[in-house]
């Protein structure tokens, strides 16, 4: 079995898989990886479309064989993933209110998101909310980041998993 984490951009589903196993696998860093640039650099040279795609079958691909997987926030924008991931029995949604979200999105230095940096708040917003019926839709457990430090997101997911 594998925990799959969702949930929009700056929710803190890298950090908080790296935190919980050794045995973790974030989909932005495998597929950076195999194809040796960042996804940012390959979401600007091959489009989204074809990032979504690689998504989908990275996903499939790494199910199973790690503890803990940090999808990337667009991995429900495909329907093919919504099915796969509405049939798995441990997704937990890891969401926060949108201001919060921002507030983490532009103090994050490392990490490039050619999503967040390409849309204006209101566009920006209009996708948090979209997205995030589907990521309730497809949660068996959810998990309310705001205002938790790090440390207590990673707690109560361990009470889930590891108690
Ligand atoms: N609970 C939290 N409280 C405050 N900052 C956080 C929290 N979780 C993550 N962060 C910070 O927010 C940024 C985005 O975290 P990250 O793990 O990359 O999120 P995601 O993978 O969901 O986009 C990072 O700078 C990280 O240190
Ligand atoms: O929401 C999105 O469409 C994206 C989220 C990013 O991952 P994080 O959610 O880990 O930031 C990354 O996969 C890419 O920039 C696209
Ligand atoms: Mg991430």
């Amino acid at each position: 079995m594998s925990i799959i984490l969702i949930g929009f951009m700056g929710a803190g589903k890298s950090t908080i898989a790296k935190l919980f196993s050794k045995n973790y696998i974030d989909l932005d860093e495998y597929i950076s990886k195999k194809f040796e640039m960042e996804v940012s650099e390959y979401i600007n040279k091959k489009g989204i479309s074809s990032f979504r795609k690689i998504e989908e079958e990275s996903l499939k691909s790494l199910v199973g064989k790690h503890e803990i997987i940090s999808t990337g926030g667009g991995i429900i924008e495909s329907l093919q993933n919504q099915k796969f991931l509405l049939n798995e029995n441990n997704v937990v949604y890891l969401k926060a209110d949108f201001n919060c979200l921002l507030q983490r999105l532009e103090k994050d230095k490392i990490n490039r998101r050619p999503i967040f940096e390409n849309l204006v708040r209101k566009e920006l917003e209009e996708l948090y909310y979209k997205r995030s019926i589907i990521y309730e839709i497809l949660a068996d457990e959810i998990i309310d980041t705001t205002d938790k430090k790090v440390e207590e997101v990673l707690a109560i997911l361990k009470e889930f998993y590891l108690a």
